[in-house]
């Protein structure tokens, strides 16, 4: 056969070459040039090339049978009914059986059958004669959104590509770009429709999407190096009346990781959640965006808890599909239309010298009295003025260099949660590593005691005067006595190269959030209200300076409510969440959580890892 197809080429073109010689001795003209030409070795290459493809197309291995998959369960049944296999047809039965060979085995017969889809339409003959300055761009509908926007001109009524969202399939194909004049859709025409018009021809649309459209002549390259922020808001689309396409919005919570991959308008970026699954981009409201936004909002509703627009849970949409699909169609003028497929569309109280009981236990009075006084307030609180100013805080990876001192470690929970606890046990586990700062006091030295060990003993114009220079984290008073935790002793543990853990109260954290401390924030949380009665049976709670008694029922509930509230208002601060259910369980996984945020790479602002 390979004999006769290169016979036969060759014979052809000694023929051709035959008759151009005859051709060339008459002198025709141009007779001469052509016999250069066949005699040109390219050409002989070329054909020694086509020659060698015929032959690996009959190489080409092709599948014996197209259904292994069925063959191999006839194979499977038969050695399941013999009364005694061999070792070997017991060997078969597990190779065959297991998960890969088997979906080897499909995957085979899918080839072999050739059964792949889509089979794409052939493109239409009939172009129109100004066919250079269209493209047609065929994309195949599946169950993942378009990732385009669209509106119309209003003085041309003209319909445009508004948007090419990234990771969606648009932007993946490269075939379509913001500004490109949209002609047909499926062989529609679009001139003269309104945008809701198309969105229906699409939705209505099965299998492939047609479109004709007039690439956008000045075509602006997108490709941003990607920005990393921390969200210190919520931010809702669905209730977003100014965003220009809902369905192209992309929700987040406070403390989301968002990667902003564009940042070309002013107004509306494009992002996406880091670590979730979508490569899809969404539509979320630029930083000065959301700065006016939360302005007008915190104006119009003084009494919001200071979320930027209210949260809308995912489930609420998830719960109400019709409710979602309602609102794709309801359209304001002068938005962008989302080219979405339709519906398709997260003790003891020394150790090693080190006191730890004293001073927080009368903090913890301290903060129970005033617990119900923050309580109240904060569900009429301003927005925190820090969200106000920065509705996103650029974030870059940072790796703690081992000559750099440790991060310090700051634990955040509603009073009884078993922060203390938590704290006294890590200390007391590691004593060397771990240590919390000595605490300032007025009050005087006792027997036995040493200034600079339980506590540093200073008198009452000093420990003033350190108010006054902002010296202290926290302070309070107690008795008559006044106690601190103060920067000074927070420094002094983590320059002797130990890891310093503090509890403070949450509105604490902002003063603690410094380039030179680079705190990382774990919130320790209560179990599920079963697990918090069951494990907490036998522990007891200090409510007075003499009470200390078993958790009652209204302790229970207090302690979920002020949970609930310290994560919704200051969640966007937390680094991790711990909660506590099990003590030993708690104590192994915090140990856990503090080794890798000293050692693995974690995510901090970035104005934390420039040189001051
Ligand atoms: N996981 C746990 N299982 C059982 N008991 C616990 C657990 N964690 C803490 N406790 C107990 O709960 C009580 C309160 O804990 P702890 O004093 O640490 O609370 P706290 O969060 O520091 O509260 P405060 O801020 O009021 O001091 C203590 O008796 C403690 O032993």
């Amino acid at each position: 056969m390979k004999q006769d197809m290169e016979d036969g080429v060759s014979e052809v073109l000694s023929g051709v070459v035959e008759d151009v010689g005859h051709a060339v001795s008459k002198n025709i003209n141009g007779a001469e040039l052509l016999q250069e030409l066949l005699s040109a070795p390219w050409l002989h290459a070329l054909l020694k090339m086509y020659e060698c493809l015929l032959q690996f197309q009959r190489l080409t291995p092709s599948p014996f049978l197209p259904y292994a998959l069925g063959l191999s369960h006839e194979v499977l049944t038969i050695i399941q009914k013999s009364h005694c296999p061999s070792a070997e047809a017991r060997e078969l039965h597990s190779l065959l059986g297991s998960p890969h060979i088997q979906a080897l085995l499909s995957s085979h017969d899918r080839v072999a059958q050739s059964d792949y889809e889509p089979v794409l339409p052939p493109l239409p003959d009939d172009l129109p004669e100004d066919e250079e300055a269209m493209r047609i761009v065929c994309l195949v509908k599946n169950n993942q959104p378009l990732g385009a926007t669209i509106k119309r001109d209003e003085e041309t009524g003209c319909i445009y590509i508004a948007r090419v969202i990234h990771g969606g399939l648009a932007d993946r194909s490269g075939l379509l770009h913001p500004g490109d004049l949209l002609i047909e859709v499926n062989g529609n025409p679009v001139a003269g429709l309104e945008p809701e018009q198309v969105i229906h021809i699409l939705i209505n649309s099965q299998g492939t999407i047609l479109f004709k459209v007039i690439p956008n002549p000045a075509q602006i390259s997108t490709c941003q190096k990607p920005v990393y922020m921390r969200a210190m808001v919520d931010y809702c689309p669905l209730q977003d009346s100014s965003i220009p396409c809902p369905d192209a919005g992309m929700s987040f919570s406070r403390g989301d990781l968002l990667e902003v991959v564009d940042q070309t308008d002013g107004q509306w970026w494009q992002a996406r959640k880091l670590l979730s699954a979508t490569a899809c981009a969404g539509l979320i409201p630029s930083a000065s965006m959301l700065k006016s936004k939360q302005r007008e909002h915190w104006w119009c509703q003084p009494l919001q808890v200071h979320t930027c627009i209210q949260p809308l849970s995912l489930s609420d949409d998830e719960d109400n599909p019709t409710h979602a699909e309602d609102k794709r169609i309801i359209m304001e003028e002068n938005k962008e239309f989302n080219f979405l497929f339709p519906s398709e569309e997260a003790d003891s109280d020394i150790t090693d010298g080190i006191y730890l009981a004293g001073f927080r236990r009368s903090f913890r009075l301290w903060r129970r009295t005033s617990f119900r006084k923050r309580r109240q307030s904060c569900t009429s609180c301003s927005p925190s003025s820090n969200a106000m100013s920065t509705p996103y805080e650029e974030v870059a990876l940072y790796q703690r260099p081992l000559q750099e001192n440790h991060r310090l470690i700051i634990l955040i929970g509603a009073s009884g949660v078993g922060v203390n606890k938590l704290r006294k046990r890590l200390i007391k586990l590691n004593p060397s590593t771990f240590q919390g700062p000595v605490p300032y006091t007025t009050r005087p030295l006792r027997p036995g005691e040493q200034t600079g060990k339980e506590y540093h003993f200073v008198t009452k114009e000093l420990f003033e005067y350190m108010v006054c220079n902002h010296r202290f984290v926290e302070y309070g008073e107690c008795k008559g006595h006044l106690y601190g935790t103060s920067i000074d002793a927070i420094d002094e543990v983590l320059k002797h190269g130990r890891m310093c853990i503090v509890d403070v109260e949450p509105h604490s954290i902002q003063l603690l959030r410094t380039r030179k401390l680079k705190p990382y924030v774990i919130f320790i949380k209560p179990p599920s209200a079963e697990r918090l009665r069951q494990t907490r049976k036998d522990a007891r709670i200090i409510t007075s300076y003499t009470i200390n008694r078993p958790f009652t029922e209204d302790d229970f509930v207090e302690l979920e409510e002020a949970s609930q509230l310290m994560e919704a208002k200051y969640k966007q601060f937390f680094d991790s969440v711990l909660v506590n259910d099990d003590l030993q369980d708690a104590c192994m996984q915090l140990c856990s959580i503090i080794q890798q945020a000293q050692d693995e790479p974690q995510w901090i602002p970035v104005s934390w890892g420039r040189p001051e």
